[in-house]
């Protein structure tokens, strides 16, 4: 199913009629079995659209979920404490620490994005010792962010060895044998709130990017993410689906697959202007000495590539210009087409009258 051409729903929004983007739905209890035609949807789904549901409700995915629940609970703990609490240690590196709103570029022009974040490595904690502030610096809370990521690694390798079983890889060249745990890698739990944004805030959403990562498993109950789907005209939104983690495959899968796989470009907008947004991502990153070609033809590490983009993503736009021209978009091809619509801020009376159509 090419997710570009068929758009059966709708939503509105902006005060304009936005697609909902359908998305393949793949078993996770297929894929450890390795059954050959899961094998093949999710690779279908990797070379084409670069995103897709992973159901989840099946006795080994289950568990999965109630975890995220328990995560899910902790992040109201901790993005309810006061700024001085959450911001102990601030950002200790790019990807670990505690970062406020207002952080980086937003999804409107000349706006700042609209989340705080805080940030676990999975290396710290299967080490043992990570830089979390205090009010979460506990047994309970730490079991909890443990058994997140490893959750979230079970899940986003399951996929590697699936996607290089389908494509007939062996030995090192199997795409989980650069992702092994023990080598450094800059591998992290995101914990991502919105704060309620009326239209003519300055800080707003998540700019349209595509991801550092390897591959992105995400869990949010919410409505605001929006996919521009590979030769897709304008942006539209992921319905947010129960019993299943959103994927989407990022720049560094996509440069290790010869460039076939597609790193989808997506953003988050306030779908609802009252609500707080929270969401839960998982970034499965290569180790950091992985070798390919990036977007700009260079041979460079995982780790230059996550380091250089990390940067760009926090410039300001006169800088971000500045960074090399295929960054933001790890090489991804946007409609060449007339600029869409919504890259201004919606007005006012737009963002109120918000309805689903079926
Ligand atoms: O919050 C979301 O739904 C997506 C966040 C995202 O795209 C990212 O952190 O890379
Ligand atoms: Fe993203």
């Amino acid at each position: 199913m090419a997710i570009s051409t068929e758009v059966p729903e709708t939503v509105q929004w902006n005060g304009k009629s936005v697609p909902v983007y359908p998305m393949e739905t793949i078993s996770f209890e297929r894929l450890l079995s390795q059954e050959p035609a899961e094998l093949e949807k999710i690779l279908s789904c990797c070379n084409t659209e670069g995103f897709f549901y992973l159901d989840l409700q099946g006795i080994d995915g289950r568990r999965m979920l109630e975890d995220q629940k328990k995560t899910l609970e902790l992040m109201h703990h901790f993005f309810g404490s006061p700024i001085e609490a959450k911001n102990q240690y601030g950002l200790v590196t790019p990807h670990l620490g505690y970062e406020p709103v207002g952080s980086r570029t937003g999804v409107f022009e000349n706006t700042k994005d609209g989340y705080e974040m805080i940030k676990v490595s999975r290396d710290e904690i299967q080490r043992d010792g990570p830089h979390l502030p205090s009010i979460i610096k506990n047994s309970p809370s730490i079991a909890i962010l443990e058994n997140a990521i490893a959750d979230c690694n079970i899940a986003t390798k399951t996929i590697l060895s699936a996607l290089s079983t389908a494509l007939g890889l062996t030995g090192a060249a199997r795409f989980e044998n650069s992702h092994r745990n023990d080598k450094p890698s800059t591998t992290t739990l995101s914990m991502m709130h919105y704060i309620p944004t009326d239209p003519s805030d300055k800080q707003i959403g998540h700019q349209k990017h595509t991801d550092i990562s390897s591959l992105t498993l995400l869990f949010s109950e919410q409505w605001g993410l929006q996919i521009r789907p590979p030769g897709a005209r304008e942006f539209g939104f992921v319905k947010p689906k129960e019993g299943c983690a959103i994927v989407n495959v990022g720049d560094s899968l996509r440069f290790a697959s010869g460039h076939k796989m597609q790193s989808c470009i997506h953003r988050v907008v306030p779908f609802d202007p009252t609500e707080h947004r929270y969401s839960i991502a998982y970034f499965l990153r290569a180790e950091d000495e992985t070798m390919f070609t990036d977007s700009e033809g260079r041979y460079i590490t995982a780790g230059q590539w996550h380091d250089e983009k990390f940067l760009a993503f926090t410039y300001i736009p006169e800088l971000q210009a500045q960074a090399p021209p295929t960054m933001l978009l790890g090489g991804m091809k946007e409609y060449d087409g007339e600029e869409e619509a919504v890259a201004q801020a919606p007005a006012p009376s737009a963002m109120k009258e918000i309805s689903i159509e079926a």
